[in-house]
């Protein structure tokens, strides 16, 4: 991304121009001969301290990614005075309380859009339009990488070709564990949360569930019961409780998020005033997340030349107890051909619809708690004849403050059938 941020401020537009903006060092950690000659007016170093303790500068953006050495270093320029910009989720997830402390400590920015939904300007909308609303509800796709692999396994290809795609499109994380996992989608729910909901959840209160044991036969099944799958983040507010998801999910075919494809992103927000806000775009890949760096630069540069002292979100911040709220769920199981649907629903006291095809069979539930899920789980694990792949959360958009829209597209789709 790097590389797309110093492309995009070399076109100079007419917004960009006026703000003398140039990228005077940038750190790398291969540094060659031919790799400086392809960047004549950047000094490149290994060493990207040095550049943060360089009183030339005034504005550091970090695009390094890890955690502990962008900490030590955006710390280092925090309290050095300078303006900070990152795309670093899994840094600001972890300690982005203390490092808003020391930035407003020393009156500079700490800026970091790219960091959640690539392009979308989620965080500063957040920032800036709620401030006479309360949000209820938050619903996206926050990994660019997950919902691009699950497209194209629903287009027919393996999860190791998606995979690799994503990784040679620059969607994926150099580790892409964060990506599959949806850890990286948790670090983004996060950050949603606190700038959303004015909570600070924790990262182990957030039910969290990979893509990694999808396979083609849960397309179909999710296909005849009317969905789709799609890797969610959900967040649901009570007073002070919040409910977070991240899962590869049902989601009814006939919903906006279902026709979010490939490495778009989407989020759509309930709240009291406006009742559902839905924002779109691509969340990975090089030139879009750091159009968002880019913007974030503008920001800060205004500031810098309007002498005005910027101001940091989410500084007071409420602990989150956690929110269980009964859930659909769809099973997807491989039987040794004796035990049928029937069986395992009849054992479990499962209430809903069954699809077989061959040794699979799929089963979507009645709404149940959290407790209930673990005994299920529990129950599958030691059920003679049963392999069990994954208990998957369905999406219910009428729970969540979704409800008038969901009602009306539902209207749109009777009128044309
Ligand atoms: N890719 C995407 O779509 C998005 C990425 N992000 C975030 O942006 C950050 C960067 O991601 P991305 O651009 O994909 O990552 P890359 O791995 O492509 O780029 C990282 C860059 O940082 C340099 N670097 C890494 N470690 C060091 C070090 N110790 N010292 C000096 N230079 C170092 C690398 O140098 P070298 O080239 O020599 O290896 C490379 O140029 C991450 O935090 C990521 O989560 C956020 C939104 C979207
Ligand atoms: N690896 C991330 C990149 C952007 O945050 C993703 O796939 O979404």
């Amino acid at each position: 991304m790097g590389r797309g941020v110093a492309n995009i401020i070399a076109r100079q537009t007419p917004q960009l121009a006026p703000l003398n903006l140039k990228i005077t060092r940038a750190a790398v950690r291969n540094l060659t001969p031919a790799r400086q000659a392809e960047h004549p007016d950047i000094a490149l170093t290994t060493d990207a301290l040095s550049i943060v303790n360089d009183p030339n500068i005034q504005i550091i953006i970090e695009v390094l990614g890890g955690i502990d050495l962008p900490f030590a270093l955006l710390q280092q320029a925090l309290k050095n005075g300078k303006q900070v910009i990152t795309a670093n989720k899994d840094l600001i997830a972890t300690h982005g309380r203390e490092l808003t402390a020391l930035a407003q400590q020393h009156h500079v920015a700490l800026n970091y859009e790219a960091a959640v939904m690539g392009s979308i300007p989620i965080l500063r909308t957040l920032n800036t339009n709620f401030a006479g609303d309360q949000i209820t509800a938050l619903a996206g796709i926050a990994n660019g990488t997950s919902n691009f692999i699950l497209s194209q396994m629903q287009a027919g290809s393996s999860y190791t070709e998606a995979l690799q795609l994503a990784q040679q499109k620059g969607f994926a994380e150099a580790d892409p564990t964060n990506d599959v996992e949806g850890l990286d989608a948790s670090y983004k729910l996060l950050i949603l949360s606190r700038l959303a909901f004015n909570l600070d959840p924790k990262l182990s209160s957030i039910q969290r569930l990979g893509i990694t044991t999808l396979r083609r036969a849960d397309f179909a099944a999710a296909d005849f019961f009317g969905y789709t799958i799609k890797p969610l983040v959900q967040a649901i507010r009570q007073n002070q409780q919040l409910r977070l998801s991240v899962a590869p999910t049902l989601v009814p075919k006939n919903h906006a998020l279902a026709g979010v494809a490939n490495e778009f992103n989407a989020i759509q927000l309930a709240s009291n005033n406006t009742n559902s806000l839905t924002l779109s775009g691509p969340g990975a890949g090089s030139l879009p997340t750091a159009n968002a760096v880019v913007a974030d630069l503008q920001a800060v540069a205004l500031n810098l030349q309007a002498h005005l002292t910027p101001t940091n979100a989410a500084t007071h911040l409420e602990a989150a107890e956690n929110l269980d709220l009964p859930t659909q769920q769809a099973i997807s199981l491989t039987s040794n051909g004796v035990v049928t649907g029937l069986d395992v629903a009849t054992q479990l006291g499962i209430h809903g619809q069954i699809f077989a095809s061959g040794d699979q069979l799929h089963l979507l539930t009645q709404a149940v708690d959290r407790h209930t899920v673990a005994q299920w789980q529990d129950a599958l694990s030691h059920f003679v004849g049963i392999q069990l792949h994954h208990i998957l959360p369905v999406y219910d958009p009428t729970v969540r403050g979704f409800v008038e829209k969901f009602q009306s597209d539902e209207k749109k789709m009777n009128i044309t059938a």
